[in-house]
């Protein structure tokens, strides 16, 4: 009886329902085992995109779950009609699990108030003024990638990644120096993938569905061992500055100078520091490892988006300033093209605060619906990007992008509850890749995996395991360019040699396992 009410609710409205196999279950395995959480809403919108109605159903536990379909309601929902779906109903339980107090999963007048607060610091202004931090890190990784291509020609490119994000995310964030790109055995390091390891795609599903009941049992998402080391991590850093009468410009100073107008608790500020590292951690490493894992398995667009960072750099003086970022245009291209095709966050949700008229039909969106706008799914529809599955960086020209509806393109989600760290990561992942590619090829080994495998076990998309590359340093062109004419044929038979040499100790380590 339950069921069939249910399923009147679609059917009153003549809203397209994915029905379920049988009660609730859809007939695909355990979500976050044999399939990820997205793979039967993406279903949902190809099957219904041409079907005329703006939105479709189905059911998420026993409850109804809208899909966008059309991309004009999208707009509605995110942009025009956002003080009705400023919600994401994320669960927390700030009793036992304080650090999830955070902005990306607080709702309401406490979340409005402190967007509004947090804003400020994330402005061109201070992306310039963060630049210098992050530069500092980047310049680490290529002395990194020649100690750990000292024994072989092969790069785990998520490993390395990972180590580089966290470097600059512990630095901007709180000002610590914690260089886990030499030692990733840091503290820091530890307890940023402890979080994600310890992460329950179906607690989460459930807690989310069932917070009441989440709240009884006291499920938490953070781990204790996480949230006593960012508590204490934070109470000491602002002790210490308080103490020597230190002010930096980090994110933990914004926080700082907010306690003089905000009655902020230690556990708020360390939940928002918290947030910043969380969302800022797996996004940006992960957009990294995926765009080099495109580029090498893309060599000819590798080749093309290694000589724009090459002249850019030469026109200023082989160094990586800010302004060269912004006149790198294709490799903000390739950027895109891998946030289009691998978007980390698959979709995005929102719920309706008040019962919703869909604009221009008689659809209603019930108050407390929980609505997913399929990014992913509408990245990868071939109606706004023909061979979805290929890597063209093209369809990211301004000419093309002016062609396509903006709702085609959501890898930070749009509105006023967008990624507030947006020009922070993609700054950080152009800076990562501008330095690799000046300095390294990358090239698909026998252990690539092709194509990437996602991991199911978590609510993102990120590949499973190691992404390991060939990767092969370059010639100095600095050094090319002081040789005597004629000596350049030296120095390329040099690089041939040590790259003869790589290759046959490769195959022969190869032949020795
Ligand atoms: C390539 C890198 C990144 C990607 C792809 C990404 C993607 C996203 C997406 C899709 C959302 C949800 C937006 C929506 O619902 O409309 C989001 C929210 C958020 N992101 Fe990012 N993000 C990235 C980097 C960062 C960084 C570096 C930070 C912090 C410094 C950050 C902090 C946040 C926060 C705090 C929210 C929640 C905002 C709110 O609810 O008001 N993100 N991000």
């Amino acid at each position: 009886i339950h069921l069939h009410r249910k399923q009147q609710y679609w059917e009153a409205q003549g809203i397209p329902l994915l029905k379920p196999f049988l009660f609730f279950f859809y007939g695909r395995g355990r979500i976050g085992t044999d399939c990820h959480a997205i793979d039967i809403p993406n279903e949902v919108y190809q099957r219904f995109r041409e079907s005329g109605a703006p939105l479709a159903g189905m059911f998420m536990l026993s409850d109804p779950l809208i899909i966008l379909l059309d991309l004009e309601l999208i707009k509605h929902v995110l942009i025009k009609d956002f003080a009705n779906f400023s919600y994401r109903g994320l669960y927390h339980n700030l009793r036992d699990d304080p650090l999830m107090g955070n902005l990306a999963a607080i709702d309401g007048p406490y979340w409005k108030r402190l967007r509004a607060k947090l804003t400020p610091s994330f402005t061109t202004g201070k992306m310039k003024f963060m630049y210098p931090t992050l530069i500092k890190v980047a310049e680490q990784l290529p002395g990194v990638v020649d100690r750990r291509l000292s024994d072989a020609d092969i790069i785990d490119v998520k490993d390395l990644s990972a180590c580089y994000t966290t470097d600059v995310i512990a630095s901007s964030t709180l000002g610590i120096e914690c260089d886990s790109l030499h030692n990733p055995l840091e503290d820091f390091r530890l307890i940023t993938v402890k979080f994600f390891e310890e992460y329950s795609v179906t607690r989460d599903l459930i807690s989310q569905r069932l917070p009441q009941l989440a709240k009884m049992l006291h499920w938490t998402n953070t781990p204790k061992v996480v949230t006593d080391f960012y508590i204490k991590v934070v109470r000491d850093n602002i002790a210490y500055r308080a103490e020597h009468g230190i002010v930096r410009q980090d994110f933990l100073q914004i926080m700082i100078d907010l306690i003089k107008t905000e009655a902020l608790t230690m556990e708020e500020i360390a939940a928002q520091v918290f947030v910043f590292i969380i969302a800022g951690y797996e996004t940006t490493s992960t957009t990294m490892t995926n765009c080099l894992w495109e580029l090498a398995v893309n060599e000819d667009i590798q080749e093309q988006v290694r000589e724009e960072v090459v002249q850019v750099m030469q026109e200023h003086d082989d160094v990586l300033t800010y302004e060269c970022l912004k006149q790198m245009t294709y490799l903000d291209q390739v950027l895109k093209e891998t946030l289009r095709k691998h978007p980390i966050a698959p979709a995005l949700k929102r719920v309706a605060y008040e019962d919703y008229k869909v604009p221009g039909t008689n659809f209603v969106i019930k108050a407390n619906t929980t609505v997913l706008i399929p990014s992913e799914a509408i990245q990868h529809d071939p109606r706004y990007y023909p061979e979805p599955e290929k890597f063209d960086p093209l369809r990211f020209t301004p000419e093309a992008m002016e062609e396509r509806h903006p709702m085609t393109f959501l890898p930070f989600g749009d509105g006023p509850r967008n990624c507030i760290g947006l020009r922070f990561g993609r700054m950080q992942v152009l800076i990562g890749l501008a330095v690799m590619l000046r300095k390294y090829r990358f090239s698909v080994a026998p252990t690539t995996p092709i194509p990437l495998v996602y991991d199911q076990t978590i609510l993102l998309r990120a590949p499973k395991g190691k992404v390991e590359l060939k990767c092969e340093r370059l010639v100095e062109e600095k050094f090319a360019d002081h040789i005597p004419k004629g000596a350049n044929v030296e120095v390329e038979n040099f690089a041939a040699s040590i790259r003869e040499r790589r290759e046959y100790e490769y195959t022969d380590g190869e032949r020795n396992k």
